[in-house]
């Protein structure tokens, strides 16, 4: 009896028209301290990718450098190379301001504009562009507010403030903000975090969504919610990105006894 032959199997190929972020050997320094290791990932248009690992691994510092957030941190440095669509978002003639409307952000607590209405909660990176058009703005406000899913809540409501919603809706009110100025990344630090379950669904269910739109990269401690959510995991450990791939091979079939450990609930 003749045997089928042995397939590897290969990483699957990405063109790399495909790649939209591309981190080539990063490390990010807090003075002497290496809290990131010479990582190397990239990232997928249209997918959400999602950094997982215990806690003080790295991984927030990981995501902040990709809108450049270290530059406001004193003593904190990056050095490799970080491409947003090919460009180096660290060289020289990079304005982060301007870069930083490309790469939205989500924190773990929500943080909207306390003394703002919704409405210009959600238009207040398009008004500081300088889009005054009344017609204009109320577009971008309902679409935003369509695309995280808050819009059938507070159509009513649009001028009144902000701070008179739920958590999990003013979470969602700061997805809107970030998607009102189209931005080409979107990253998410432990967006539910400070949530109730339903609110999590809500918004898990509208990073689906999203990936029609952005691509987004999410740090999550809740392994259930990567593995629901995500297209990519990357698994870190004391700074270094220990394994990365497909989310199901992540969490079925990791290839580092490390990443087995974790995502099998032996340490974290
Ligand atoms: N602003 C800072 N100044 C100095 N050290 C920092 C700073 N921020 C983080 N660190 C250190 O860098 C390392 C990585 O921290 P980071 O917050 O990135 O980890 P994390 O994986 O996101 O953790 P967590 O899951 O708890 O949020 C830790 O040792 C942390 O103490």
């Amino acid at each position: 009896m003749t045997q089928s032959p042995i397939v590897t199997p290969q990483p699957a190929v990405v063109p790399a028209a495909n790649v939209l972020l591309s981190a080539q050997n990063v490390n990010i320094f807090y003075g002497d301290n290496r809290a990131v290791k010479d990582v190397n990932l990239n990232f997928v248009r249209g997918t959400v990718n999602a950094l997982i690992g215990p806690s003080g691994c790295g991984k927030t510092t990981f995501l902040r450098a990709i809108n450049r957030m270290h530059d406001l941190t004193p003593g904190a440095r990056v050095t490799g190379q970080i491409l947003l669509d090919g460009e180096d978002i660290y060289s020289a003639g990079v304005d982060p301001v301007n870069m930083r409307r490309r790469v939205g952000m989500v924190f773990q607590k929500p943080n909207p504009f306390p003394t703002m209405s919704v409405f210009d909660n959600v238009v207040s990176g398009l008004k500081l562009a300088g889009i005054r058009d009344k017609n204009k703005l109320m577009e971008v406000c309902e679409r935003s507010l369509r695309g995280a899913a808050l819009w059938e809540e507070v159509k009513d409501r649009l001028h009144t403030p902000a701070t008179g919603l739920s958590g999990g809706q003013q979470q969602r009110l700061c997805i809107a903000r970030a998607l009102a100025v189209e931005p080409e990344i979107l990253l998410m630090d432990e967006p539910t975090s400070a949530l109730d379950p339903a609110s999590t669904a809500k918004i898990e269910d509208l990073m689906t969504d999203l990936k029609k739109v952005t691509t987004i990269v999410i740090v999550t401690h809740n392994m259930h919610q990567a593995a629901r959510v995500s297209d990519t995991t990357s698994f870190f450990l004391v700074g270094d990105m220990v394994e990365h791939g497909p989310t199901e091979q992540i969490f079925q079939a990791p290839r580092d006894e490390r990443t087995e450990a974790y995502v099998t609930g032996r340490f974290g």
